[in-house]
């Protein structure tokens, strides 16, 4: 191991404690066993190798090495009990811990790694060759996305999108991202929330239609597929003020190019973080993440949008997110005094850039969770009727097919509201979350030097039984408010944690919420011949293998 001799800076990530040296080689195995059989996912053993293995990560370009390993493994490397360690499976030098992640799936890697360090505050993982910090405590998770939000307040760069949507607030910095933010966050107020709604609601109706003709003709459906398409209407509607009608065309300009955007071109990225200077010649010689062609769709839609709004004077009546940014629009008042007006605008790239923003992070995350509600509702009867008894308690009976809850409606579902969290518990969208370390600093005995990239292992933590009794299992009892309280605030943060959370979260439960107490007010959502449960994930992305696939039958008519 003498490429492991110590140069330069020693830059290190944990203070060796009694407990880091627990994990040793000889028990690895037992450590890499599962210990229960999981019904909604495959069973996994990651490595039979030996867990601790060293490794030297040069960052010479940054005048810093980092080392992520077991201080016993190497004594030729020069570490002591001073260096700053942490620990991490055994990984390829090349690609990190990647292999492992193509080979068993980005949930089963997650919670399998996650197991193996129950005993840690934080865990390592090589992105390739990056090394990264994985977050199992949670009060360091609370300080670090909330305490010292400063100091973790950007993202990883891994997608970089291309002018003109290069400034949206997934992946913008520093001030910047403050400035953006806080002019964006007033569109998301109750006031302009209930303004929105209309567009919802008026979806939400559209769908009824739809979902009444498929159960007259006893149609299997399948759920991802169905949400989708009443999602990417509501989003060009609330959006954008269009009318792209997904449900009777799902192959309109608007969904197409909006599916190539959220499919960015893999190949290419892999090629980028493997090697990056490749990365960046086929990106000069015209490969894109996101092909050129969407991304003039959408430059064009949204520029045509705010043009049309401007000279036909209808700007600020349409009630749409364009409507509301555009009031954000850097202009000349001669009111404002010059320190505000510069807090309060947006440039012309910054519009488009939220625009497209509200697509991409409002589409896959919204029908995800609608599928997958209504899907395990009708795998578990019970919580379902328990449901509907609310919303006939709340909102009355109904017998006409297309009435739809209101913004105001909604705001007391709570058992409805507990379905959904417990989804969101089992699948969450966003299935981890990153933040970068701006400032080298030491919190609960670790030290994450400046650079280092930080990772907060959502679905893992969801799924830790430590947290949750039977993990796997679907019970909305788990969000009760007396539940609630006796948890760790942050055990459950599927919107995230802290400034940087979904700015769209309250806009997102809305969709939620008026969408599912619509359908579920009218329908028994039941298993069907192509239903098929357990639900296996597919291994790189939330999606059910199998599909979701359910029918529906009418209340109404089992009640006459
Ligand atoms: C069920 C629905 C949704 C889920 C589960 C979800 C989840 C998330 C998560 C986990 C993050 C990262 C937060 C963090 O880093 O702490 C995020 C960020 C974000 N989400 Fe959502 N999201 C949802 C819906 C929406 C909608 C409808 C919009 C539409 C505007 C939206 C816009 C955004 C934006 C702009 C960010 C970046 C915020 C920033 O960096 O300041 N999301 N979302």
């Amino acid at each position: 191991m003498k490429s492991c001799s110590r140069k330069g800076l020693y830059l290190a990530i944990s203070k060796l404690t009694e407990a880091d040296h627990g994990v040793k080689a000889g028990n690895a195995a037992s450590q890499s066993k599962r210990e229960e059989p999981d019904p909604v996912r495959r069973p996994v053993s990651v490595t039979q190798r030996p867990l601790i293995t060293c490794h030297r990560l040069s960052r010479e370009n940054d005048g810093w090495d980092v080392y992520i390993t077991d201080s016993s493994c190497c004594p030729d490397c020069g570490l002591t009990s001073n260096s700053l360690l942490c620990l991490t499976p055994p990984s390829s030098k090349l690609f990190g811990h990647f292999l492992e992640g193509i080979k068993y799936g980005i949930f089963d890697v997650q919670t399998h790694f996650y197991s193996m360090f129950k005993d840690k505050k934080v865990y390592g993982w090589y992105d390739f060759k990056t090394p990264t910090i994985v977050l199992r405590d949670l009060d360091l998770i609370k300080d670090i996305c909330v305490k010292h939000f400063g100091n973790f307040s950007n993202r990883r760069a891994v997608v970089r999108f291309e002018p003109p949507f290069d400034e949206n607030l997934l992946t913008i910095f520093g001030d910047h991202w403050k400035r953006v933010r806080s002019t964006v966050s007033p569109t998301f107020s109750s006031g302009r929330l209930k303004k929105m709604s209309r567009h919802i609601e008026r979806n939400a109706k559209l769908f009824q239609r739809v979902l009444h003709q498929k159960q007259e003709s006893n149609e299997e459906i399948e759920l991802k597929e169905m949400m989708s398409r009443v999602t990417m209407d509501t989003i060009a509607s609330t959006g954008f003020g269009l009318d792209v009608d997904s449900l009777n065309h799902p192959d309109n300009e608007f969904s197409k190019h909006a599916k190539a955007f959220l499919n960015p071109n893999v190949g290419l990225f892999l090629i980028s973080y493997v090697v990056p200077f490749l990365g960046k010649i086929l990106n000069a010689v015209g490969m894109k993440f996101i092909s050129q062609n969407s991304s003039d769709y959408f430059k064009n839609v949204i520029e045509a949008a705010l043009q049309e709004r401007k000279e036909s004077g209808n700007a600020g009546k349409l009630h749409d997110f364009l409507d509301l940014v555009i009031n954000a629009e850097e202009k000349e008042t001669g009111e404002a005094d010059e320190k505000s007006k510069v807090l309060a605008s947006l440039s012309h790239n910054e519009i488009l850039s939220q625009a497209l923003t509200f697509i991409l992070a409002g589409y896959d995350t919204v029908s995800s969770v609608l599928a997958f509600t209504l899907f395990l509702l009708a795998m578990h009867p019970k919580h379902q009727r328990l449901v509907q008894e609310e919303l006939d308690l709340k909102l009355g009976d109904s017998d006409q097919e297309d009435t739809v809850p209101d913004y105001e409606g909604v705001q007391n579902l709570l058992y409805l509201d507990q379905c959904i969290n417990e989804t969101m518990r089992l699948f969450p969208p966003g299935i981890l979350l990153d933040r970068v370390c701006n400032e080298e600093i030491t919190l609960h005995g670790v030290r994450f030097p400046k650079g280092m990239p930080v990772i907060l292992p959502i679905y893992a933590i969801h799924r830790d039984p430590e947290i949750w009794v039977d993990p796997d299992e679907f019970k909305p009892e788990r969000f009760s408010p007396e539940a609630k309280e006796a948890r760790h605030q942050f055990s459950y943060f599927p919107f995230g944690q802290g400034p940087r959370n979904c700015i769209g979260m309250r806009l997102g439960q809305l969709e939620l919420k008026i969408v599912l107490a619509s359908m579920l007010r009218h329908f028994d959502v039941v298993p069907c011949q192509k239903t098929v449960y357990p639900i296996k994930l597919s291994q790189w992305q939330l999606a059910a293998k199998d599909g979701l696939w359910v029918k529906l039958e009418s209340r109404t008519r089992k009640q006459q």
